[in-house]
């Protein structure tokens, strides 16, 4: 069988694979990308950019009918025609020929097919005309195969034709009643997206509340919207079972000890899964399926010779895409850097070969309404990890620039700081457009700004960002 050398082979053309690429061609490698479906991945087809998609118009609504004058304006509900129409605008159709063009275009090789380690340095390829090709890499091989929707184990589950995020992202028609399992951030998104759309959505949640890795005021503020516009929210509810009959007959959930629920369509938002199950780690050895542990400059720590690395969803550090670009820049600079002879620092924390923020300043936000958004640690994960912190919290609604924003504008802010250093860990706002404002928390919290610095960043009036003045006046008084 034919070998096809490369400096280095990525396996995955998702958000996190095309990134790795780009560095490693720009240092000057030599690079083939492996893709089995879309090149673009999961996000661009089947979560973010779709789901953005169905969730902005829903904020734009919000936004007109919370002022007197433009709330008058609008009158009527959103038109889901138009908004599946410019959502299926955003996933170009399903169709990857742009992004085809962009890998092209860095000089990088696109291999179609599904690719598996086999043994040290070498990728075998399943292409679509049949054949296995074989690529060797001489510097590094990079699993960027990204994760998938994981269903739990339930009786009836399989028949049931269940909605993963991928149908909820893609379906073409809206379901008069949809039942969502689970109360993370797909739930919540989903959730919101199809109410708006015209679905009466029921959330089945397992837990005591929503969005429940977030600061807990959070999932209390989304919970009250989604509420509002009248998605039902039932907690502490464990599904049992699913029944559907018939392949177009409704669907019914069973409740642990509080009856059942009945749907046209059931999304069940339980979780990820890496997609490193027909990887061939059992040739490197490592455990098929299993989320691959590596160092901060992505390099997997199981694997001799440093060879193997792992970025993006796969490697389970944060499973968003900015985060895991962020791993995709870092990961092709330390491996243009190693290829090239030049130093690697191991623990050089905040340094360029070292994805420092995956730990202290990974960023998220929530694209509901209200939207929730936040960085660093919340003041729970602070105390675990041993810091002496202090959460200063303060209400957006009093800000000026919100009250023009919205009437009645409700939303929370908060802010974790290290006593012993006077910075910021983590910050953390809910309320309608929040996640504009996340940017000036994310340089606070990864640049480490003292305390005492931030008075002098002096926020425009009358925005919303005079939330920061709030907060910094509320931990001056001992809020
Ligand atoms: C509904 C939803 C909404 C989301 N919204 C956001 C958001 O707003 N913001 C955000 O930051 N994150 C969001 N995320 C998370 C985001 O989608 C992921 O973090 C991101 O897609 C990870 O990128 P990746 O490149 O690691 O993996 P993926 O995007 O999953 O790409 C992996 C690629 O590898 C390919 N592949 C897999 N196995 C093989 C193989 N053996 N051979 C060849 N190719 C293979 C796949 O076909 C895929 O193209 C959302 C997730 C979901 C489910
Ligand atoms: N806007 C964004 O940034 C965005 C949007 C969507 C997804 N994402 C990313 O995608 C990842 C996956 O999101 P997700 O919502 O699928 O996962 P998640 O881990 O955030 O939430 C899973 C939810 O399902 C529940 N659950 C798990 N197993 C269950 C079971 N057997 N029965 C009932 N409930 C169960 C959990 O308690 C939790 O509420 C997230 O980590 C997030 O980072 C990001």
């Amino acid at each position: 069988m034919s070998e096809t050398p490369y400096d280095v082979v990525v396996i995955g053309a998702g958000p996190v694979g095309e990134n790795v690429a780009d560095r490693a061609r720009a240092a000057g490698l030599s690079v083939a990308v492996v893709e089995s479906e879309l090149v673009g991945g999961e996000c661009s087809y089947w979560a973010c950019m779709p789901s953005k998609a169905l969730l902005r118009p829903v904020s734009a609504l919000a936004a007109a009918r919370a002022v007197a004058g433009s709330r008058e304006a609008v009158t009527g509900p959103l038109d889901a025609e138009h908004v599946l129409h410019r959502r299926d605008s955003f996933t170009s159709h399903w169709k990857d020929d742009g992004q085809v063009e962009w890998v092209e275009s860095i000089g990088a090789d696109l291999v179609r097919g599904r690719g598996r380690l086999d043994g040290p340095r070498r990728v075998a390829v399943d292409t679509p005309g049949g054949e296995t090709l074989v690529l060797t890499a001489r510097h590094a091989v990079v699993v960027a195969t990204g994760s998938r929707a994981k269903l739990p184990g339930l009786p009836g589950l399989d028949r049931a034709r269940p909605w993963t995020s991928r149908e909820a992202t893609s379906a073409q028609a809206v379901p008069e009643r949809l039942a969502v399992v689970g109360g993370g951030v797909v739930a919540v998104e989903m959730a919101c997206a199809w109410q708006a759309l015209g679905s009466a959505v029921t959330m089945l949640v397992r837990g005591e509340g929503l969005l429940e890795r977030m600061e807990p005021f959070v999932g209390e503020l989304v919970a009250e919207g989604l509420a509002d516009a009248g998605v039902e929210i039932r907690t502490g509810v464990s599904v049992t079972g699913v029944r559907r009959p018939a392949p177009d007959s409704t669907v019914t959930l069973e409740l642990a000890g509080v009856g059942e629920s009945e749907a046209d369509e059931v999304l069940f938002a339980t979780g990820r899964a890496p997609r490193t199950d027909d990887l061939g780690l059992e040739t490197v050895g490592l455990t098929p399926g299993s989320w691959l542990t590596t160092d901060d400059s992505c390099r997997v720590t199981d694997v001799a010779d440093g060879w193997l690395y792992a970025c993006g969803d796969a490697n389970g550090r944060a499973l968003l895409t900015h985060q895991g670009k962020y791993q995709a820049r870092i990961a092709g600079a330390a491996i243009a850097a190693r290829a090239q002879g030049r130093p690697v620092p191991e623990d050089d924390r905040w340094g360029a070969y070292a994805a420092t923020a995956d730990t202290a300043a990974v960023t998220q936000v929530v694209f509901s309404e209200p939207e929730a958004a936040s960085a660093g640690l919340t003041l729970a994960e602070a105390e675990h990890r041993g810091y002496r912190a202090r959460a200063v919290d303060t209400d957006l609604g009093s800000v000026a620039g919100a009250a023009l924003v919205a009437d009645g504008y409700r939303g929370r802010a908060r802010m974790v700081v290290d006593l012993d250093r006077e910075v910021l860990l983590g910050v953390t706002f809910v309320g309608h457009g929040v996640g504009e404002l996340l940017h000036a928390a994310t340089i606070a919290v990864a640049g480490e700004v003292p305390v005492g610095r931030l008075w002098h960043a002096v926020p425009a009036y009358p925005t919303m960002s005079e939330v920061w003045l709030r907060l910094l006046e509320a931990y001056r008084d001992g809020g």
